[in-house]
Parts: C-alpha cells; structure tokens; sequence
C-alpha cells in the first residue's frame, strides 16, 4: 500500500471526516492492527492535474551522494511508541523529508515568512533556515519577510530575505521580522497573499498563530490556491500538544537556572533567606519544572497545573518554617500563571486580555512575596529576608543555545521539505525524535500541560521534598486514575484518553 498523496491507498482504508461544517474534511488512514494515519492535506486533495518536477536535490553535490536520502511515501512515525503486545498500533503522522517529485519548479516559488505571538529563542535561526533551505536545497530565490505579525500583512512593509540578509541573524534573540499580538483578519491576509503572488506561507507562532494559521489554509483551500500554508509551532512555554517539545524550550531553562542560582546564592547569604524566582508559563509550568529539575537547588516549585494554598497543615507557609528551620534558606521558583485562583480571591481580580485576547495576569511573584513576609513578620514575628528574582523577558529575548539551533535547523528544513512537495495545511514537528507532518487540528484541539499525576512531577516532588497540596479529596481522585485498568502505560496518560477517543471515532 503506498500512501503518497494523489496515489491510491491500496487496501488501507481512508476516511475523510469534517469537525465543523466550515473545516475541509480530516484525512484519516486505517490499515491493519489498529493503524490510524492523521495525515495531513495536500495540493492533489483539492487541485487536479498539477504538473510534478524532479527534486533539484537529485543533482545536489551535498544530497546526491546520501543513500536514501529521499523519504519513502508510505513511512510514518508513531505517536506512542510504548506498547503492550496486543496494543493497537495506533495514530502515526506522516514523516518529514524531501520527497522524489515536488510540485513547484524553483522559479515559480514565491515565498514569504511570518512570525507571530511572544519572542522566543531560536525564532531567528528558524527564520535563516528556510530561507537558506528554499535557496541552497532548491535554488528558490523569490523569499519575503512580512513585517510585524499578522497585521503585516495589509502594510505595504516587506522584507526581502536572503542569504546573506540572514546569514548572522541566529546569533540574535528576537525576530528580525518583528512580531505582535492580535489583527489577524483571515481575507485580507489572503487577499494579500493572492495579490503579492504568494504560493508558500510559513507561519511561525504559538498557539494563537496555528489556529489562525488554519484558518488562513481554510479560505485558501476555499479559493482553490496552489498555495502551501505551514507553521512551525513556537511557544516557549512548551504549551503546544503531540511535539516533543518546542524550539527555545531548552534555552529558557538553561538561562533561568542562572536567575535559580543568583536566588540561591542571596537566600544562603543571609539569615533566614528566602530566594523566590518567577518564571514562565501562563497556563502550563513546564519552564518551571524543568529549570527546578535541572538545579537541584529548589526546595518548592509552584505551577498553574498544581494549586497550592498557604495556610493551615500541608501549606505553603508550614513547609517554608520547616525549610527555614532545617537549612537557614530556602529557594521557591513560581511559574507566572501558578496561583491565579488565589490572587483573585484576595484582590480585585481583573477581565484585562492583550490584543490577542490572551487573560492578562497579575504578578504572581510580587503578590506571594508580600503574603509571605507578612506571615513570617507580622504573624510569625520571625526575621526573613525575601529577594524576588523576575528574569521572565530575560529568557526569552535571548538567542538560541546549541541544541536549539540544530533543532530549528531540522524544523526549518522539514518544513521546506514539504511545501516543496505539495503538503499544506501542517506544523513540521518533532514526535518521538523524528521530524513529522502534523495536520493543524491535532496542534490546535487542546493545550499541552503538566499531568501532575505522571512520573515527571512525581520525580519533582521526590527531588524537591515539597508538599503535594493534594487535599484528600484531590488524593482520592489521584488514586482513582492510578487504579484504573492497565493500558496507560505512558507518563502522559490524558493524551492516551484523547487518542482513544479518537481512535474510537475514527476507527
Ligand atoms: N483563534 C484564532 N483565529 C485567528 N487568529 C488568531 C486566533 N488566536 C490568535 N490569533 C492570532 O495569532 C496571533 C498570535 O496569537 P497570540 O498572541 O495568542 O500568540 P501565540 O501564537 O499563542 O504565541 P504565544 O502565546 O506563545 O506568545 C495574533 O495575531 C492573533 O490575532
Ligand atoms: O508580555 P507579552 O509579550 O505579551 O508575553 C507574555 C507571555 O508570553 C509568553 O511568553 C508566551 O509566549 C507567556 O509565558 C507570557 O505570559
Ligand atoms: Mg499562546
């Protein structure tokens, strides 16, 4: 069976299924054993007869010589690669790589590069290499940057991209195409696209942007334009699903252990100090979690996924005394959306969004800071000496490290890779540690979160000695899905819920 786009399916089965009425229908592949492709769509699906040409890598000096350089049509890569032997096989999405045929010859293309949402590192070392990947892999020369977001799209401002325009641009933090928030207005991004003879859109953003990515590749599609409309999903609070993790991530939690480390160092200087550092994350702690992890010099780490409380046996405030009793300091690292429920129970709470319409948050970081040396002052009549460390920008205005740029390089060239060969509609992205094609509706359905019932917070909360704050209610709840039937055998046993579901839908 062959799964290329355009080529018959042999005996797999193909279902196109539709979430709303306004979606173009999902390409679901079953084969045997339970397999199921989220496949992702293509020019064939909706435009007849479009001429193929050879991949130019064919003659390429670097390509040329790599055994099976070019990626076979049908291979896939699996979701969940842990497995019981009678497991179906289960969601697999479309492997990354250039293909033998493309559907563009390089003069034709005309491509142009978005960024959108907050800054994050390695956004300009992805800019590089598509740009350096359409002209050295498949001498495009034709690459505009759109200025500012979105809303770029309607001003007249265009950046032309080169190689030698972006040659040193990764060694940068930020973007050099600029960025912002909100003015997404679907047609008149189109409208600009068909005017200025676009025919390859890469949208770089968070979550916000791949939905309107999507929308953007919906009216496209309604329009029947031979044009590619790919995102690389960027978020440096590693909120987006199915990814192993997003570009930056990994620099974030490099840079905040230097801020960790300022904290300790002040908190173990003085008598009874206190070192709180806020970080990242407005609905999702993984910067949190992972920069606690690494420094191995936080005693409590306090994310949006987890509710605390301060008072009372089991507290915040109990588990403070105890660390300041025993060790003469204590660090506490807080992710920026930990303990909004609280901060709206005591203050006034406010309804303020960004353009984007993104909750704007109140400062969990100065709000604990004052309750705890109010408890500890007024109350406790104890002598503390609190420094509130805030690098959350600082993480994130920085270019990417080591691993991050190669990462970015292999996203970029993904990306390119496919647009060359008529997919559209997708985020290149890794799964599993290999580059995938994954449809936007699997990117946008729901929020990547830490499951505070995995082995990873787990092993936080082993690492650190903190208190769970699980009330007995909530410890309750925790042994029921501890308890439940085998089958979750994965850390992250929500996704296998969704999937299942999934799979009994589209089966
Ligand atoms: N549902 C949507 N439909 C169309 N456009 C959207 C949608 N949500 C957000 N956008 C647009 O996407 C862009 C970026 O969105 P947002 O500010 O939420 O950042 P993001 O991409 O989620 O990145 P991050 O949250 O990681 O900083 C904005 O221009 C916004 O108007
Ligand atoms: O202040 P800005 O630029 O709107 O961005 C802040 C938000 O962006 C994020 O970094 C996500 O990109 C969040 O963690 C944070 O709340
Ligand atoms: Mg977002």
């Amino acid at each position: 069976m062959s799964l290329e786009s355009g080529s018959k399916i042999g005996s797999s089965r193909v279902k196109a299924m539709s979430s709303t009425e306004v979606d173009s229908p999902r390409k679901i592949v079953t084969g045997d054993a339970g397999y199921i492709l989220q496949d992702v769509p293509h020019f064939s699906d909706y435009i007849s007869d479009l001429p193929t040409y050879d991949n130019p890598l064919r003659h390429n000096p670097a390509y040329s010589v790599v055994k099976q350089y070019f990626v076979d049509v049908d291979d896939t890569v699996p979701q969940k690669i842990v497995v019981h032997k009678t497991s179906p096989r289960g969601i697999h999405f479309r492997r990354a790589g250039p293909r033998q045929k493309v559907y563009f010859d390089s003069d034709e293309v005309h491509a142009c590069i978005v960024t959108c949402g907050g800054l994050c590192p390695g956004l300009n070392t992805v800019i590089r290499e598509i740009v350096c990947g359409l002209y050295n892999m498949y001498g495009v020369n034709k690459v505009l940057g759109i200025d500012g977001g979105y809303m770029g799209f309607y001003s007249r401002n265009t950046i032309t991209l080169t190689p030698k325009v972006v040659n040193d641009i990764h060694k940068r933090g930020g973007t050099i195409l600029g960025t912002s928030r909100g003015g997404h207005d679907t047609s008149k991004i189109v409208d600009s696209i068909q005017d200025r003879g676009i025919n390859q859109v890469y949208i770089i953003g968070g979550d916000g942007t791949q939905r309107g990515a999507s929308v953007i590749f919906e009216e496209v599609r309604k329009r029947g334009l031979k044009v590619v409309v790919a995102g690389i999903p960027k978020t440096i609070d590693n909120d987006i699903p199915v990814i192993d993790r997003s570009f930056g991530f990994d620099t974030a939690v490099e840079e905040a252990q230097r801020a960790i480390n300022a904290a300790h160092v002040e908190a173990g200087s003085v008598e009874n100090g206190i070192g709180l550092v806020k970080l990242m994350g407005r609905y999702s702690g993984f910067i949190a979690m992972y920069a606690t992890l690494a420094s191995r010099d936080v005693d409590c780490c306090l994310i949006p996924e987890s509710p605390f409380y301060l008072d009372g046996p089991g507290g915040l405030f109990e588990f403070i005394e105890k660390c300041l009793k025993e060790n003469g300091h204590m660090v506490i690292v807080i992710a920026e959306g930990a303990g909004q429920e609280l901060l709206a129970a005591s203050e006034n709470s406010t309804s303020l969004k960004d353009a984007s319409g993104n909750k704007l948050l109140q400062d969990v970081g100065l709000w604990i800071s004052q309750r705890i040396k109010d408890h500890f002052t007024r109350q406790k009549k104890m002598v503390i000496n609190l420094k509130y460390i805030d690098p959350t920008y600082m993480i994130r205005a920085i270019p990417g490290n080591a691993s991050d740029n190669v990462y970015c390089t292999l996203l970029a060239q993904s990306v390119v890779h496919g647009a060359m060969a008529g997919y559209t509609g997708f985020v290149s992205g890794l799964v599993n540690g290999r580059q995938t094609y994954i449809p936007f509706y699997r990117i946008n359905e729901k929020q990547n979160k830490v499951v505070i019932t995995d082995r990873m917070w787990a092993r936080l909360l082993s690492s650190t000695n903190q208190p769970s704050f699980l009330s007995d209610k909530d410890a309750a709840i925790e042994e029921k899905v501890v308890e439940e039937p085998p089958g979750q055998l994965l850390d992250n046993c929500t996704d296998d819920k969704v999937e299942n579901k999934e799979i009994a839908t589209c089966g």
